[in-house]
């Protein structure tokens, strides 16, 4: 494990004396792929929303040793803090390659990066190749299928050299293949960096987290490893509305992955 992680400390966000998150504390270490889970307006988005300054937010949020909170957007961002969205974000009409030339940007002019270029940049051809889209990468992005679209969203963090990404439910909409897929990807770019999901898909969930985050009404109802969160009886409750008795964790597991 490398990298920085993420710390949060009793966090708090209002919206019109509505409380949306509601005194929340996380510990996500480096190298992490944290599933953030729980029901409609359980306020994952919004906790995201609060660590990457798209709202305003009381209490604390740290990356490594540096302190996020009340910092504008684009100033965490440039601390190598990067999300997606639910509907992927890039240049449908420009290539995956100039999709990938834009985001890693730096230092070139906007016609360099727009003519076709013999010479990719490293971090550009290794993004092509982490994300699985190498073959692709002359095509629009906008012909490109809606699981290649998130790949390649993921990829313009990672040119970016992101190291704590945050991943708005990466995997809806996606076919069972591009699920696989997705989750190795996931799995591969978290070994150095810290990656945290909000996810209503359970299977996937069950598949590739490293740990789990269930949030409830603002608040962390229940944190662990999948087996832990899936034997937890407030957990049940919360997504089958009943208390149910905690069974062995196979069983359980069933049980609680069918109403997400
Ligand atoms: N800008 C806003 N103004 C007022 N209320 C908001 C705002 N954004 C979110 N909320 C409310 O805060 C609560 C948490 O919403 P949030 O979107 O964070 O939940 P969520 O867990 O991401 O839900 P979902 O899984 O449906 O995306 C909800 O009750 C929502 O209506």
């Amino acid at each position: 494990m490398s990298g920085e992680g993420l710390t949060v400390r009793d966090l708090r966000v209002t919206f019109d004396g509505f409380t949306a998150v509601d005194g929340v504390d996380l510990d996500i270490h480096p190298g992490d792929l944290r599933f953030l889970i729980g029901p409609n307006g359980a306020g994952k988005t919004t906790l995201v929303d609060a660590v990457t300054g798209l709202v305003k937010a009381a209490g604390s949020v740290r990356f490594g040793d540096q302190d996020l909170l009340g910092r504008p957007v684009h100033k965490i961002a440039r601390m190598g803090i990067g999300r997606t969205f639910q509907t992927a974000t890039v240049f449908e009409e420009l290539t995956v390659l100039q999709n990938l030339d834009i985001a890693a940007g730096a230092g070139r002019g906007p016609w360099t990066m727009l003519r076709r270029r013999k010479d990719i940049p490293e971090p550009v051809a290794k993004a092509l190749e982490t994300t699985g889209l190498t073959h692709l990468r002359d095509r629009p992005a906008g012909v490109l299928a809606h699981g290649q679209k998130q790949w390649l969203e993921i990829g313009m963090l990672l040119v970016q050299d992101v190291r704590l990404l945050l991943l708005d439910e990466p995997v809806a909409g996606m076919s069972h293949d591009e699920r696989e897929a997705t989750g190795a990807l996931l799995q591969r770019i978290s070994t150095d960096r810290t990656v945290v999901v909000i996810e209503h898909d359970m299977d996937f969930m069950r598949s590739f987290a490293r740990s789990v985050s269930v949030l409830h009404a603002g608040k962390v109802l229940s944190e662990g490893t999948v087996a832990e969160v899936q034997a937890d009886a407030k957990v049940q409750e919360v997504y089958l509305g009943r208390t149910t008795q905690p069974e062995p964790a196979p069983a359980t597991a069933v049980a609680v992955a069918e109403e997400a």
